[in-house]
């Protein structure tokens, strides 16, 4: 049962958006101003649990956050730049830090390719977010996920404030390809078709556990196909989108879902969805973050949940996805080992 029951997470979601907070929480995103920033911040602002909305980045944020405080929400957006502490003013006080800050891919690029710029990017905010909100819940949207999770872990921890329950990398967007592919493929609709996705998040470390979700039948031609569109879904709008970059909206929509689901459990009544965790599952074979259902609460990332029984096709993706994922995560730790 990954979600809300089989009813529409969209459903839930617009119920959660639309009833009276029940607790008051400050999020800041820094990269704010980007193609994923600016409609996350939107969509965080129409979320009534938001109380405070720090947008951080390089450059823009201010406008970004004056065009959004005009949404009529009773929220507060301010924008900061890097100038005058703006970094530590938006961190001071977040309940919740979401990352969207880095390069986006170009046609023929893997998201590996990102790690050169990206990975600095990252370990600079996460030693802020160690420094100004170390007991924020972290969400990291910047790629390659399955390395900038681990770089931020490694930089808390020589902070000493790593609690690997406050730490996600947000695969929501695999997810949400994964419904949305299988409705397509089944004529039925999206909010209908829960479907988890584990692993991590790039090309082969995406599995989609088919066989759990409400069409275990679906096999052959059919189901390579499936697995490959939700495996590289992000490569799809990486080449419609031919040099601009790559999924901003979807992902906005994501990471808007994931964080009210974080924020709703926060506030008591737990969620469970995929995200990619420190986690227990493959850490005997030297692999320390893995993406499953996880149920969220208060402290952040409570239940990591076990597979559950896989097909022996995904068996076979599993395999392929531990190869690839122990790489990434061991290049995200060297990073921060050699460029502390
Ligand atoms: N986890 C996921 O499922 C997905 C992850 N992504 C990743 O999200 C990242 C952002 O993508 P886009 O928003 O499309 O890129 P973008 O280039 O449109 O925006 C990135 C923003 O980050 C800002 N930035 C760069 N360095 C910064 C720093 N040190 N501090 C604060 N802000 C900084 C830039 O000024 C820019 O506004 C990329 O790495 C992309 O690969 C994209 C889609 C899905
Ligand atoms: O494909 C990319 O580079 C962006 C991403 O992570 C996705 O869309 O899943």
């Amino acid at each position: 049962m990954v979600l809300i029951a089989r009813s529409s997470f969209f459903n839930a979601q617009r119920r959660a958006f639309s009833s009276s907070a029940a607790t008051a929480y400050k999020v800041a995103v820094l990269g704010a101003a980007g193609g994923i920033g600016q409609p996350l911040s939107l969509l965080l602002k129409l979320n009534d649990k938001v109380t405070d909305l720090a947008l951080y980045d390089l450059r823009g944020a201010p406008g970004v956050a004056a065009d959004v405080s005009h949404v009529p929400a009773n929220s507060t957006v301010t924008g900061y730049l890097p100038a005058d502490g703006g970094l530590e003013k938006a961190l001071t006080g977040a309940d919740v830090v979401v990352i969207p800050a880095g390069i986006p891919r170009k046609p023929g690029m893997t998201r590996d390719d990102l790690f050169n710029t990206n990975a600095s990017i990252v370990r600079d905010l996460a030693k802020a977010v160690g420094d100004y909100a170390p007991k924020a819940f972290t969400l990291i949207i910047s790629n390659p996920v399955n390395s900038t999770v681990p770089i931020v872990s490694e930089v808390l921890k020589s902070k000493g404030v790593y609690d690997p329950k406050r730490l996600f990398g947000v695969t929501t967007l695999d997810v949400l390809r994964a419904s949305r592919f299988i409705s397509q493929v089944k004529g039925t609709k999206p909010e209908d078709e829960p479907v988890t996705v584990v692993g991590g998040h790039s090309g082969v470390t995406i599995v989609p556990l088919i066989s759990q979700s409400n069409h275990p039948d679906i096999s052959g031609e059919t189901l390579d196909a499936l697995t490959n569109r939700i495996q590289f879904g992000g490569d799809e709008v990486v080449k419609a989108k031919d040099g601009a970059g790559s999924a901003t909206l979807s992902m906005a929509q994501a990471a808007a879902r994931f964080t009210n689901s974080l924020l709703t459990s926060l506030s008591g009544t737990p969620v469970t969805e995929p995200t990619f965790v420190d986690s227990p599952l493959f850490k005997s074979e030297g692999i320390e973050f893995f993406a499953s259902k996880v149920t969220l609460g208060p402290s952040g990332a409570e239940t990591i949940h076990e597979l559950g029984a896989v097909s022996e096709y995904e068996e076979k993706l599993i395999e392929a996805c531990k190869v690839d994922l122990k790489k990434n995560i061991a290049k995200g730790v060297a990073f921060v080992e050699q460029n502390p």
